[in-house]
């Protein structure tokens, strides 16, 4: 696609630019793959300037450097682009998606079976569409124990509501006083305050131009994308909310602020150790299933890889040049997620020798059950058997100064583009989209619009995986199939054994 299509996109450049070529806005710069042919190491970029199609090779740094001055120059040759968005009526929103967690015990069955019921998290194939609801009901009253016993631990509850709240409260400051005057809204996917709730309140509010903004740092379609589908539902059939601007910033894992905020925590937090460079920096992200990534093109591992490549350059200008290593946790069910496992890397580590970790919770910006219970307890407790003699763990971001001042920036930048941007063309992994252009956003990550195998597809003779997973597969359904039969006739064992009431 020429860059000249592409007229409005915002001034990120990420200095390991994932596709071939990042879009600015006309006459700005096309910044093609570190791993390109032409770009001859991973610390190098080609740059092309659209207008002109020539070519220019850069150091990640020195593009870092001339990024300032290269957004002056274009500006001025772009003045379709807006620079001032605002008149003095408009009421600026900043909707801020994320996932909800249970607040009281009571509430952790209700909250996974919305979680399960999501087609985004667990993915049935088509035919089999109409069991998302008893299977979402099945596999959340199977799993209430385990979770409610880990909520218990840290608490009673999630404490991702009070974290997010706060984090609103500190970006809406941010933004007054960039002189930014908006109102910051939450909305969960799972739990209050539901996505919908927010949005009432964005209509009763009279907002008129929105930024949507995921508090994923990494894209995933079981996370922003899940929400962003759910969002573009909500406005698809609500006349206020089709005519209200808006833009979405579906990933910002690259932004300067961030990194330097991350950088700035690790730091901190080697500094508690006795020899802080003997340390292994250990990244710990939320695992997604396998297939969402090579099946439906989830750019989750990428961003991820990037995310910690940027990290720990920005570590490296810092003279910070400890050994690090990336896992994936908190990974549920039966079918193969990504790897390597945070528990098996544990385990591993120790058996090699290593004898100091430092966790880094990667994928999420609040402390939350995987954090507190996962990693401080489970995992550490499993370093400690595994020969880790010191275990430490960087606090999530919460309302880091620095992180927030760098939302706040986020929200400015993508200003002069809310409301201004075509649904049409576009790219895989661009710094802003519209909604409305969810469904275009996950086609152009899985193009071929496959839909996710089973999976393990091969049967194999004995007791093997395939046996196995087939074998539950049957159980599974049979379960469902009957649970389906006892609720809609009140008749079976659940009533007999006193599990469901009997209704006369
Ligand atoms: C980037 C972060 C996350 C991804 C990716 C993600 C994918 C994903 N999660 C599940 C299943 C569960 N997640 C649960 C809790 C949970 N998940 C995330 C983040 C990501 N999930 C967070 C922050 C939380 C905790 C919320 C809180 O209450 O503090 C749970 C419930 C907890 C439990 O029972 O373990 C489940 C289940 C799947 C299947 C999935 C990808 C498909
Ligand atoms: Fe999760």
């Amino acid at each position: 696609m020429a860059a000249e299509s592409i007229a409005m996109l915002p001034w990120t450049i990420s200095s390991s630019i994932p596709s071939d070529h990042r879009l600015l806005p006309r006459g700005g710069l096309c910044v093609s793959h570190s791993h390109s042919s032409a770009a001859p190491s991973r610390n190098c970029v080609v740059a092309r300037y659209s207008s002109t199609q020539s070519s220019l090779l850069f150091s990640k740094d020195s593009l870092r450097k001339c990024l300032r001055p290269l957004k002056a120059l274009v500006a001025s040759e772009t003045p379709d682009v807006p620079t001032t968005p605002f008149t003095g009526d408009d009421k600026v929103g900043v909707l801020l998606l994320n996932l909800g967690g249970p607040e009281t015990l009571d509430d952790v069955q209700p909250f996974l079976f919305n979680l399960f019921a999501d087609p985004d998290i667990i993915r049935l194939p088509r035919l089999f569409r109409f069991l998302q609801k008893p299977l979402a009901q099945f596999i959340s009253v199977l799993r209430a124990p385990k979770s409610k016993e880990g909520y218990a631990s840290i608490g009673g509850g999630s404490p991702l509501r009070r974290i997010t709240d706060a984090q609103a409260e500190e970006l809406r400051k941010a933004l007054w006083a960039k002189d930014v005057p908006a109102k910051v809204y939450v909305g969960m996917r799972y739990w209050h305050p539901f996505t919908e709730e927010a949005i009432e309140q964005i209509k009763r509010d009279g907002i008129t131009k929105l930024v949507v903004l995921p508090l994923y740092p990494q894209f995933s379609i079981s996370t922003s994308g899940s929400s962003l589908r759910l969002l573009e539902s909500i406005f698809r059939e609500d006349e206020y909310l089709v005519n209200m601007q808006h833009t979405v910033i579906p990933s910002w894992y690259q932004r300067e602020g961030y990194i330097t905020a991350m950088a700035n925590l690790i730091e901190k937090e080697l500094q508690s150790f006795d020899s802080p460079e003997k340390v292994m920096i250990f990244f710990s992200a939320h695992g997604v299933p396998l297939a969402y990534v090579e099946e439906a093109g989830d750019p989750y591992k990428a961003e991820m890889e990037e995310c910690i490549d940027l990290i720990m350059e920005e570590l490296e200008k810092r003279k910070i040049t400890n050994a690090y290593t990336l896992a994936y946790q908190s990974r549920v069910g039966p079918v193969e997620w990504l790897k390597p496992y945070t528990d098996e890397t544990i385990i591993e580590l120790g058996q090699k020798g290593v004898k100091r970790l430092l966790a880094v919770p990667i994928s999420f910006v609040s402390e939350h059950i995987e954090t507190l219970e996962e990693i401080d307890v489970e995992y550490k407790e499993l370093a400690m058997k595994s020969g880790i003699e010191i275990w430490g763990r960087v606090p999530a971001l919460g309302c880091e100064a620095t992180f927030i001042s760098d939302l706040a920036d986020a929200v400015i930048e993508s200003l002069p583009y809310v409301g201004a941007m075509a649904v049409s063309n576009l790219e895989a992994r661009q710094p802003l989209v519209p909604l409305g252009s969810v469904e275009e956003l996950l086609a152009a990550y899985d193009s071929q619009r496959r839909e996710l195998p089973a999976p393990v597809t091969v049967w194999e003779w004995g007791w093997t995986k395939s046996a196995e997973t087939w074998n539950g597969r049957a159980a599974m359904l049979a379960v469902v199939v009957l649970l389906v039969l006892e609720v809609t006739t009140g008749e079976g064992f659940l009533h007999q054994w006193g599990i469901l009431p009997i209704h006369r």
